[in-house]
């Protein structure tokens, strides 16, 4: 039987588990917290991230990692990706020769601009054979509800995709194999940023033109973005791409949609922070993005303005004002 360990009891870590374990995995899900630990073990619940939902019975929690590991085929992660870094060195060493990590997280470090793949792999001393990621419009609530969603599992070993595949394929989930890894990491963390952008423009009243606008030419920037940085430009009319954004800019259980929603109808960035109780990734990638895109000489207008509100204090609609301010262009170059 398939073992997998994955370290997160949040909104999408508790899901995935779900997944796995409907897919006939033996699952050890890990949380930092004891109390919640305790209540997943004896209710097969998780009250605070996934109420009313009964979780299968191929899961076991723990706060031990060396015991979430133990025998561990694939380490999923989900941890907010600024905490990447800092819990695997933790887990490393604990890791079997032959285990898979496998990254559901969508974020771009602050600091070093390493993509979540990036950090594991420095982090773990591991190949990219050993490396892999989850990706698409996967929005928790849904999953966790057993409706219908694809995805799209990324390795740069299509063999070890194949296997990760099946390990999480289930009725309501179906994985889709690619081996373009940075573009699918890319779709996903940089769509949080647009997210951002098409929440505030909702929240400013403003319609389906302007949010269509956003999201297309936001689609525009990742791709530039990806491109430059060795992606399959397809990639991004794929679930990781196109997908993952038409799911995060349309939906309110989106929580970067939502965050840029309480910006947009003006509240300050403390008290929308004080309101957003999840990790809404995109508010600190944002920096992280157009680091990488300014490293990279690629312009990325809408991520830039996404900054400058969260950022720099400016208002929604000033940073708007000056998008459309912006010279003339043909649509491709
Ligand atoms: N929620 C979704 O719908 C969804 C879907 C796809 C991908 N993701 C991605 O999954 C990743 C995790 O997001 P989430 O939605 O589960 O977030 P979350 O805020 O719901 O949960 C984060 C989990 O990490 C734990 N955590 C927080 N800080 C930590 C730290 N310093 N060390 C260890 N653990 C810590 C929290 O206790 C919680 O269990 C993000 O990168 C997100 O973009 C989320
Ligand atoms: O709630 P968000 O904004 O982090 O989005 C969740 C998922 O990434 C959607 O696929």
């Amino acid at each position: 039987m398939t073992r997998c360990a994955v370290f997160g009891t949040g909104s999408w870590g508790t899901p995935f588990a779900m997944i796995l374990a409907d897919a006939g995995c033996e699952v050890s899900l890990w949380g930092r917290r004891k109390e919640l630990v305790d209540t997943i073990n004896a209710t097969r619940t998780n009250p605070e991230y996934l109420p009313g939902i009964e979780l299968p019975e191929g899961i076991t929690a723990t706060t031990d990692p060396a015991v979430a590991l133990a025998g561990a085929d694939f380490a999923v992660l989900a941890v907010p990706s600024q905490t990447l870094r800092q819990n695997l060195a933790a887990w490393a060493p604990l890791l079997g020769e032959r285990t898979v990590l496998v990254s559901l997280m969508k974020g771009i470090e602050l600091g070093t601009v390493k993509r979540m793949t990036e950090v594991i792999r420095e982090v773990a001393g591991v190949g990219a054979d050993r490396v892999a990621v989850v990706s698409g419009p996967n929005l928790a609530p849904e999953i966790a509800k057993r409706q219908p969603a694809a995805s799209v599992v990324a390795c740069a070993d299509e063999k070890v995709a194949q296997r990760l595949q099946q390990a999480c394929h289930t009725p309501y989930f179906r994985p889709y194999t690619n081996t373009d890894v940075i573009g699918c990491e890319l779709g996903g963390a940089v769509k949080n940023v647009i997210g951002l952008a098409v929440g505030m423009a909702d929240g400013m009243g403003l319609g389906d033109n302007t949010k269509a606008t956003l999201m297309t030419r936001g689609l525009a920037e990742i791709t530039r973005l990806g491109v430059a940085l060795g992606a399959d430009p397809l990639t991004f009319s794929g679930l990781a791409g196109m997908g993952d954004l038409v799911a995060t800019c349309s939906s309110p259980l989106s929580r970067n949609h939502t965050f840029g929603v309480n910006l947009g109808r003006g509240m300050t960035l403390e008290q929308t922070i004080a309101a957003t109780k999840q990790t809404a990734e995109g508010v600190k990638s944002c920096e992280s993005v157009l680091d990488l895109a300014r490293r990279n000489g690629v312009e990325m207008p809408i991520v830039a303005a996404v900054v400058d509100v969260v950022h720099n204090g400016r208002p929604p609609h000033a940073v708007m004002k000056d998008l459309m301010a912006r010279s003339a262009k043909p649509e491709r170059r």
